[in-house]
């Protein structure tokens, strides 16, 4: 049985505003998405039983229709009215529920992967077109790489890739609920809108300082008073080099941009002695786009 093997990455929002609001309840936002090095693992092969098989590394990963790759392989099988099943095997290394879109990663690997398994032939656009009926940064997490994200998330723009540097990323013990957070800024009168356009001359100029004075996130306005701990931590960073830190997504995870891999190593020492953090990762940039859907 042929088998295949897939990296899912995380991704970091250098920038994320909130522009309005749909009627469905979606948000429209502009987003500078990064995807990092910090990776799923996916193994993937066909079974001949009419079955999602799922196994995980991790007890409390769901391996039941709850999981985004089982959401993903179905809508494949069903679209295409495949027969036979498919066996997942997830290594999950990216925090769960920390704004890593560690799912919507997951997701958008089982879409490949499905994609090459059973010779759907789906360009890359095809399979952002289904992967938003997952979640509104699937389509992203296929594209990879450095993007502008509009609409819900499904709008992206290709841009040029962040400058080299080093991320540090820390998840703090508490979960934050994506939606919850969401809702949650409908309550807030108005709010700055951090610079996005500013963020993107500033990547087409090549200038990583351009990039870290303008990091700004307007969930940090319901998650920052709520859990002082995020605030901790991205203070940590600053006081230990970086050169910008904020929270990623919807939470709580905070990395930090640091020019030097050895400033992140003691930021990283720093934050978990704090105790602020368990899940701590010091990784990069990850640059290259999916050129093989
Ligand atoms: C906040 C962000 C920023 O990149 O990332 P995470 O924190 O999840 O990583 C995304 O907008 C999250 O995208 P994703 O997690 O794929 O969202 P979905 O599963 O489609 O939606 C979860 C819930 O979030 C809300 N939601 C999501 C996206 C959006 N543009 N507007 C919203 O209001 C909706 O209430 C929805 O029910
Ligand atoms: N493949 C998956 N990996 C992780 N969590 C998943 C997956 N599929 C479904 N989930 C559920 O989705 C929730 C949010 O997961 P995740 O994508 O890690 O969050 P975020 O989008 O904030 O990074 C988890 O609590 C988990 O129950």
């Amino acid at each position: 049985m042929q088998k295949i093997v897939l990296k899912a990455r995380a991704k970091i929002n250098l920038g994320l505003d909130v522009t309005g609001k749909r009627e469905d309840g979606y948000h429209l936002v502009r987003m500078v998405m990064q995807s990092l090095k910090l990776y799923d693992r996916l193994e993937m092969c066909v079974i001949p039983e009419p079955e999602i098989r799922i196994r995980a590394n991790l007890p409390f990963i769901p391996t039941d229709q709850t999981n985004l790759i089982w959401r993903a392989a179905d809508l494949l099988r069903r679209e295409f009215r495949i027969e036979e099943g498919i066996s997942v095997d997830l290594n999950k290394r990216i925090p769960v529920a920390a704004g890593l879109a560690g799912g919507s990663a997951d997701a958008a690997a089982a879409l490949v992967g499905m994609n090459r398994l059973f010779h759907l032939r789906l360009s890359g656009e095809e399979l952002m077109n289904r992967g938003v009926k997952i979640g509104a940064d699937v389509p992203y997490c296929i594209m990879r790489g450095t993007a502008l994200s509009e609409g819900i998330g499904e709008k992206l723009t290709e841009l040029p890739p962040l400058p080299h540097c080093w991320i540090l990323v820390a998840k703090p013990g508490i979960s934050v609920s994506t939606k919850g957070v969401y809702i949650r800024l409908d309550e807030q009168k108005g709010w700055e809108h951090p610079d996005i356009d500013g963020m993107v001359r500033a990547l087409e100029e090549g200038s990583l300082e351009g990039v870290t004075e303008r990091l700004g996130n307007v969930l940090e306005l319901v998650t920052v008073p709520e859990y002082p701990v995020i605030a901790k931590i991205k203070q940590t960073m600053m006081e230990k080099g970086a050169e910008g830190a904020l929270m990623s997504g919807s939470g709580p995870t905070v990395y930090g941009i640091f020019r030097e891999e050895a400033q992140a190593r003691i930021a990283c020492s720093a934050v978990r002695k704090s105790g602020a953090a368990r899940q701590i990762y010091v990784t990069e940039p990850f640059q290259n786009r999916r050129t093989d859907a």
